[in-house]
C-alpha cells in the first residue's frame, strides 16, 4: 500500500515445527508461496520458533547468525522473489557466545530492516502446568523494534513480551498502528491468556495486533496453543485460526486506528500529570523507518503549524504521544515565529538525540548536536 492508501493486507502462517530445521524452512517457504499465489499479500508474518523445536535444549544447536545464516538467506531471498515484507517469526539466534530469541523482518527487495531480540524472556513455573526458563539458554534483547511498512509503523515483540504493556503502550506513542507478536503460547496458559492479551493490547492501544502462534503438534515436547489471530483497534478479533497448521489473510484498514482514536480519545485523557510510560536510557531502535522521507513528502504536500508537526513518522496529526513529540512541540510553543517546515537534518539529528538521552528539554542542552537542532529550527532551513 502506499502512506495515504491506509490499507494493509496482512498474511498470518501458523506452521508445524519438527526437529528437521531444512524441513521447517522449507515448510514455511510453501505456506508463503501458497500463500502470495492465493491472496497476494504485502506483509507475511511466521511463528516464533517456525525453524526449531520450542525448548531450551535445542536453542543452541538451531541457532544461526543473523543475516548471514541458513534461514535468513532463504527468507531474505523468499521476500525479496516475491516482493513481499517478511516478518520471519523468531529464530535462535547466534552472537558474540550469547543465543538471543531473535524475529528478523525482511523488506520486499530482500533486506533486512528489523531485528528485534525478545525483550522478556519466558521463565514461568504454573504448579501442575508449565514450567519454562528461557534464560536458562538465552539472552535478553533490550531494544525496541519498529519497522516501516509502506508508510505504517509496526511494533515487533516476541511471544512474552505480550504480557507487558509497557512495551505495547512506548511503541503504540512512538505512533505504531499494527503490534506483531510471533509467539507460542501453552496448554496451560493458552486457553486462558493468548487471546486475552492480544485483544488487550489492541484495546489498550488503539491498533492492529497479529498474534502469530506454531501450530499444536500433540507429540513435541512443547505443545502450542495454536489459534493465530489479527484483533482490529476495536478489540475485535477480525479472523483467527483454531489449533491446526493454517493461513489467513486480512485486510488492515488502517483508518480504523484513526476513527477508534477520534471517538474514544483515550490517548488524550491520560493524566500524564499524575503518571507515565516512558521508555529509559539508551535505546537504538531499528532505525530503518525511511521517516524522513515521509517527513518530508508529508510536510511539502500540506503544510504545518506548529501544534500539528509529528516528528516520528511525518503524519500530521494532533495526536502526538511520542517523547520526540511532546519535546519539539514544547519548544516549539515557545518560539515567537516557528518554521512551517522542520528540515529534515534536524528530525535525523533529534531522534538521535532523543534517544541518547530521554526526556531532554530541549532549550536547556547546549552540546553540539542540540546546537545544530536548535539553529536548524530557528533558520528554518533543510
Ligand atoms: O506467556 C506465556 O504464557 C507463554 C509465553 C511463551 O510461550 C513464550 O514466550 O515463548
Amino acid at each position: 500500500m502506499t502512506a495515504l492508501a491506509r490499507s494493509l493486507r496482512f498474511g498470518v502462517l501458523q506452521l508445524k515445527v519438527g526437529k528437521n530445521k531444512r524441513e521447517n524452512v522449507e515448510n514455511a517457504i510453501r505456506g508463503i508461496l501458497n500463500m502470495v499465489k492465493e491472496s497476494k499479500p504485502r506483509v507475511i508474518a511466521l511463528p516464533e520458533c517456525f525453524n526449531c523445536p520450542y525448548g531450551t535444549k535445542y536453542f543452541g544447536e538451531y541457532s544461526e547468525s543473523i543475516p548471514d545464516g541458513y534461514t535468513c538467506q532463504i527468507l531474505s531471498h523468499v521476500a525479496k522473489e516475491q516482493g513481499i515484507y517478511l516478518i520471519g517469526g523468531t529464530i535462535p539466534e547466534k552472537d558474540n557466545g550469547a543465543i538471543y530469541n531473535t524475529c528478523t523482518v525482511w523488506s520486499p527487495t530482500g533486506d533486512l530492516i528489523g531485528k528485534h531480540r525478545k525483550m522478556h524472556l519466558f521463565d514461568i513455573d504454573i504448579v501442575g502446568g508449565v514450567r519454562f526458563k528461557e534464560s536458562e539458554v538465552l539472552s535478553a534483547g533490550n531494544d525496541f523494534t519498529m519497522v516501516n511498512i509502506d508508510g505504517v509503523k509496526v511494533g515487533i515483540g516476541i511471544c512474552y513480551d505480550i504480557r507487558f504493556e509497557e512495551m505495547a503502550r512506548i511503541y503504540r506513542n512512538e505512533g505504531c498502528e499494527i503490534l506483531v507478536y510471533p509467539g507460542a503460547f501453552n496448554m496451560s496458559t493458552g486457553p486462558l491468556h493468548w487471546e486475552l492479551l492480544a485483544r488487550s493490547r489492541a484495546n489498550d492501544n488503539q491498533l492492529f495486533v497479529a498474534a502469530v502462534s506454531v501450530a499444536r503438534d500433540e507429540s513435541a515436547d512443547y505443545i502450542a496453543w495454536g489459534h493465530s489471530m489479527i484483533v482490529d483497534p476495536w478489540g475485535k478479533v477480525v479472523d483467527r485460526l483454531n489449533e491446526k497448521e493454517g493461513l489467513f489473510v486480512v485486510d488492515m484498514d488502517l483508518s480504523l486506528t484513526e476513527k477508534v482514536r477520534q471517538q474514544i480519545p483515550t490517548s488524550f485523557q491520560r493524566r500524564t500529570d499524575i503518571y507515565s510510560t516512558e521508555r529509559k536510557g539508551k535505546c537504538s531502535w531499528n532505525l530503518h523507518m525511511n521517516r524522513t522521507k515521509v517527513c518530508k513528502q508529508e510536510n511539502t504536500r500540506k503544510g504545518i503549524s506548529d501544534s500539528e508537526v509529528n516528528l516520528v513518522d511525518g503524519r500530521l496529526t494532533k495526536e502526538n504521544t511520542g517523547p520526540e513529540m511532546r519535546e519539539l512541540q514544547h519548544y516549539l510553543r515557545e518560539m515567537k515565529d516557528p518554521p512551517r517546515i522542520i528540515p529534515i537534518r534536524s528530525i535525523i539529528n533529534m531522534t538521535s538525540f532523543v534517544e541518547a538521552r530521554p526526556h531532554p528539554t530541549l532549550a536547556s542542552y547546549d552540546d553540539p548536536i542540540t546546537a545544530e537542532v536548535l539553529e536548524d529550527l530557528e533558520n528554518g532551513s533543510e
